[in-house]
C-alpha cells in the first residue's frame, strides 16, 4: 500500500528523486541550497525537514551494497578538492542549472567551474 492505495503484486515502484528533493512537503525552502539543513538540531529552522525521505541508495533489503564505500569516497574526494582548490561557478558557460532532466538517474549537464590552487 502506498499513500492509502493498494499496488498490485509484482509492480516495480521507484521514488522520483527530483520530486522528493524539491517537495515542500519534505523541505523548508525546497528550492534553496542550504547545506546546513543536513545538520538538523532542535534550534534549526530546518529541524522538521524529512531527511529520511532522501534515499539515493534506495531502501530495503536490495538497497545499494556499496553505499558505505561510496560515502567514504565522496567525503574523501570532496574534502580533498576543497582543501586544495578554490572552486568558482562559471554561470555563463553553465547556463540554467535548474533546467535538468532526472529519470531514475540524473542526466547531468556540464558544470563549468574555475578551479584555482588554494594560496597558502
Ligand atoms: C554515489 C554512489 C552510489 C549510488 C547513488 C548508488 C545507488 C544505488 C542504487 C539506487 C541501487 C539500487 C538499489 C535497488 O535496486 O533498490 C544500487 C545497487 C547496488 N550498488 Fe550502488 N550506488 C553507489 C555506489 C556504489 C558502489 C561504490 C558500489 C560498490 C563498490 C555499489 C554497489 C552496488 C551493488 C552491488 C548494488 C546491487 C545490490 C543488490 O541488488 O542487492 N554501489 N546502488
Amino acid at each position: 500500500m502506498v499513500l492509502g492505495k493498494w499496488v498490485p503484486e509484482g509492480t516495480t515502484l521507484l521514488v522520483h528523486h527530483t520530486s522528493v528533493s524539491r517537495s515542500p512537503a519534505a523541505w523548508t525552502d525546497p528550492d534553496c541550497y542550504v547545506p546546513e539543513r543536513w545538520l538538523g538540531g532542535a534550534e534549526s529552522e530546518y529541524r522538521d525537514d524529512r531527511r529520511d525521505w532522501h534515499q539515493p541508495f534506495s531502501y530495503g533489503p536490495r538497497n545499494c551494497l556499496g553505499q558505505n564505500m561510496a560515502w567514504h569516497e565522496m567525503r574523501l574526494v570532496a574534502a580533498s578538492i576543497l582543501y586544495h582548490f578554490d572552486v568558482e561557478l562559471c554561470e555563463r558557460e553553465t547556463g540554467d542549472w535548474l533546467d535538468q532532466k532526472c529519470w531514475i538517474v540524473w542526466d547531468r549537464k556540464p558544470l563549468i567551474c574555475r578551479v584555482r590552487p588554494v594560496a597558502r
